[in-house]
């Protein structure tokens, strides 16, 4: 059951509205589309307008781009993915991993990302072989630390280098990644300075941005229109005819494990 105003009522129950421009086209108002895809090998997608699933002729010509939000815990991977989303900031987060659909145009190209959100709880818990498995599922990455812990930035190089190491090796193009410093709203609580930030992402051929998630919806936008300008045509296929049933499946696919989460 749909609450009136999901976005009150955590990640558990999260649900994202997506925009079809196909339908803005034919009149139609926005589809509300909820995607509430628990990561668990048995889960059932059960969509409130089936009909987007079938949607044909122009909208299954959009590109699509696969985005993995990354980063440690509590730095605001989900408050970024959701102010996004939906331009709002909730507060409080829960734990579970979510892939969200979303249309931006950037540049005169229509882009349908699906972002995939990990909670650090989970990413920790899975075992190496499922990272690498999220990786080679993404096109292009966010990694997110926070302005105000040390230690969430410090992590960065090895993770840029682990997804190098894994998607570069398959390609000769650089593989799309923005660097983001979170809760720059927390002035008297900043511990990593901007140029540190931009710095660290300039040696790593990496975008950057400072935002807060809590203060602004721009720096979001900002951040995922800086990914989608990193992102060259060739990666962004065409992916005829794969609509989001299709990308549950394969995301079923990628987990062999059961997962023992419930909803
Ligand atoms: N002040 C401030 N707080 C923020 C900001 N972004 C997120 N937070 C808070 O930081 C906490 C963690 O945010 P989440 O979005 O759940 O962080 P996460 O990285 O997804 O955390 P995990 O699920 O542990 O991986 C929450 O209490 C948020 O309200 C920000 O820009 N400014």
């Amino acid at each position: 059951m749909v609450p009136a105003d999901p976005w009150r009522c955590g990640k558990r129950s999260l649900h994202c509205s997506a925009e079809s421009r196909w339908d803005r086209r034919r009149g139609a108002a926005p589809l509300d589309m909820g995607l509430r895809l628990p990561l668990r090998r048995s889960a059932s997608f059960t969509p409130e307008h089936p009909a987007l699933l079938e949607v044909p002729g122009p909208a299954a010509l959009k590109m699509e781009a696969n985005v993995l939000v990354m980063g440690a815990d509590n730095v605001g991977k989900s408050a970024l993915t959701v102010r996004f989303l939906t331009r709002r900031f909730i507060g409080e987060y829960g734990d579970m991993e979510f892939i969200y659909s979303h249309n931006l145009t950037v540049d005169g190209r229509e882009i349908l990302f699906h972002i995939w959100d990990v909670p650090y709880s989970q990413d920790q818990a899975d075992e190496g072989s499922s990272e690498e498995k999220r990786i080679q599922w993404a096109d292009s990455f966010v990694l997110v630390y926070s302005i105000c812990d040390r230690a969430s930035f410090n992590i960065l190089p090895l993770k840029v280098q682990f997804i190098k190491a894994a998607k570069e090796g398959l390609s000769q193009e650089k593989v799309p990644i923005v660097i983001v410093g979170n809760k720059r709203d927390l002035h008297h609580q900043r511990v990593v300075s901007s140029e540190e930030g931009r710095l660290l992402a300039l040696s790593l051929d990496c975008g950057f941005y400072e935002v807060s998630a809590a203060e602004a919806y721009h720096g979001a936008l900002m951040v995922f229109h800086g990914l989608a300008e990193r992102i060259p045509d060739t990666r962004l296929a065409l992916k005829k005819g794969t609509r989001i049933r299709g990308i549950v499946k394969s995301m079923s696919a990628v987990f062999a494990r059961k997962r023992t989460d419930s909803l």
